[in-house]
């Protein structure tokens, strides 16, 4: 891929927002709305600026004119903490409750978007994908933009372009979307929430198109794979073609007029391309289900008064199975579930070579491990183990403690996604 990489603009917004993100690392990102400069460093510097001043608001007064942190709540006899009105005073005007500084509140250290508008949610594809509509479950409301790839998502949020990144991590049928995994360890962004979206495919073909016409189908390779048996079974002689998402494929076959080729996509994608349904459902399994992850800049506040989950990531340079055994211990002895593992080559080392004079060399294979497990980092429990962990591992990293997606399964249903993260509102998690 070139250096630069394209956020692609959401479909019917006019004018179109393309910018240039820089492969890698800093650097000022051009992005041009009709001709305007908007996103460099001067927008950062002011984004900056207001979170600053809205902190100082909110969670500071002035002392002889110095900004002091406001002092922590007391907690009352029985125990509660009361809140309390600072003591300071304020000079010209009635001390109001409105015009006293606000206590800090868990919300506020997960900042909104302090551009002052909605919040911009990045995911990689093209309007229509899936990508697109888990974003507006996890982040109801929110602008979202489309990106070409999933490098460049991560790069819209480390560069302010946007203020979280919707992407995919596993599926129920198709497994780990791997290239995520990697890509959470090379950048620095944190997870901060999780969604889980019912995956519906269709068949897609151009107004008129019959079945017996088509001779290729293309798609996004997960997607492909979750529809592979059905395909079959349809009795559909046709070549697989992978794309870099399911609505692209589906806008790519009407923008060429391709009648020998469909696109497994979404409904939406149908309606968006002008494409006809030639059949619903086309996925191995009902219940196919994809993993999403929910990504910022900054962690949220671990809390108990959820179900949450932590990520972590852990390397060891020690010979033999049994520290991997040691480390999924020290989550048993402590009764801690564990949803997900996964391992994937260590970049940096990924064959050790162990000489046995007598033998020849052995050459051992070095992973990453990926551990997703039941817990809160806010309970001693999740500290406690973590901590031992430590004491096995070479490398440790939490890659975000977030709250669980609990929200039922059944499509169609009206649910209610409540996040520390996003804001909390009514959605539905039907089917796409
Ligand atoms: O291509 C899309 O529509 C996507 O949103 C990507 C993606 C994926 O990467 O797994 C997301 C959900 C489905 O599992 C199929 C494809």
């Amino acid at each position: 891929m070139a250096a630069a990489s394209m956020i692609k603009a959401p479909v019917g917004q006019n004018p179109r927002l393309a910018c240039h993100a820089p492969a890698r690392g800093g650097g000022v990102v051009r992005c041009s709305l009709q001709g305007a400069v908007v996103g460099g460093r001067a927008d950062w510097q002011s984004s900056c600026a207001v979170l600053s001043s809205k902190v100082a608001a909110l969670g500071t007064h002035s002392i002889n004119g110095h900004v002091a942190p406001a002092p922590a709540p007391e907690p009352s006899q029985n125990g509660a903490v009361l809140d309390l009105v600072p003591v300071t005073s304020i000079t010209g005007g009635a001390i109001t409750k409105a015009n006293l500084p606000q206590p800090l509140r868990i919300a506020d250290l997960s900042p909104a978007p302090m551009h002052g508008s909605q919040l911009r949610v990045a995911y990689q594809g093209v309007p229509g994908a899936y990508s697109e509509k888990a974003a507006g479950k996890a982040y109801p409301g929110s602008d979202a933009i489309p990106c070409d790839q999933f490098e460049v998502a991560f790069q819209a949020v480390e560069l302010w372009i946007a203020d979280r990144a919707v992407l995919p991590v596993e599926n129920s049928l198709g497994g780990s979307i791997h290239r995520n995994y990697d890509l959470l360890l090379r950048h620095r962004l944190h997870i901060v929430g999780e969604v889980q979206l019912p995956v519906h495919h269709c068949l897609l073909a151009l107004p008129g198109v019959r079945k017996e016409c088509l001779t290729r189908v293309m798609s996004h390779p997960q997607a492909l794979a979750q529809c592979e048996h059905t395909l079959t079974a349809m009795g559909l002689n046709v070549v697989r073609e992978a794309f870099d998402d399911t609505a692209g494929a589906a806008e790519y076959v009407a923008a060429n007029g391709l009648r020998d080729t469909a696109a497994i996509a979404s409904s939406r994608a149908a309606e968006l391309y002008g494409m006809e349904v030639l059949a619903d459902g086309v996925q191995d399994d009902s219940g196919n289900v994809t993993r999403f992850v929910m990504l910022a800049r900054e962690p949220i506040v671990p809390r108990t008064d959820r179900p949450f989950k932590t990520s972590i990531v852990f390397a060891h340079d020690k010979e033999g199975t049994s520290v991997l055994f040691k480390v999924l211990s020290a989550f048993a002895f402590r009764d801690i579930s564990l949803t997900k593992i996964e391992s994937r080559p260590h970049r940096h080392r990924p064959i050790r070579l162990v000489d046995d004079a007598n033998v020849g060399t052995a050459k051992h294979f070095e992973y990453m491990f990926y551990v997703d497990f039941q817990a809160s980092l806010a309970e001693p429990r999740a500290q406690n183990a973590l901590a031992e962990v430590q004491e096995y591992t070479s490398f440790l990293r939490v890659l975000g403690s977030y709250p669980m997606d609990m929200t039922p399964m059944t499509a169609g249903s009206s649910t209610t996604i409540s996040s520390s993260d996003g804001p909390s509102s009514s959605s539905s998690s039907s089917s796409s």
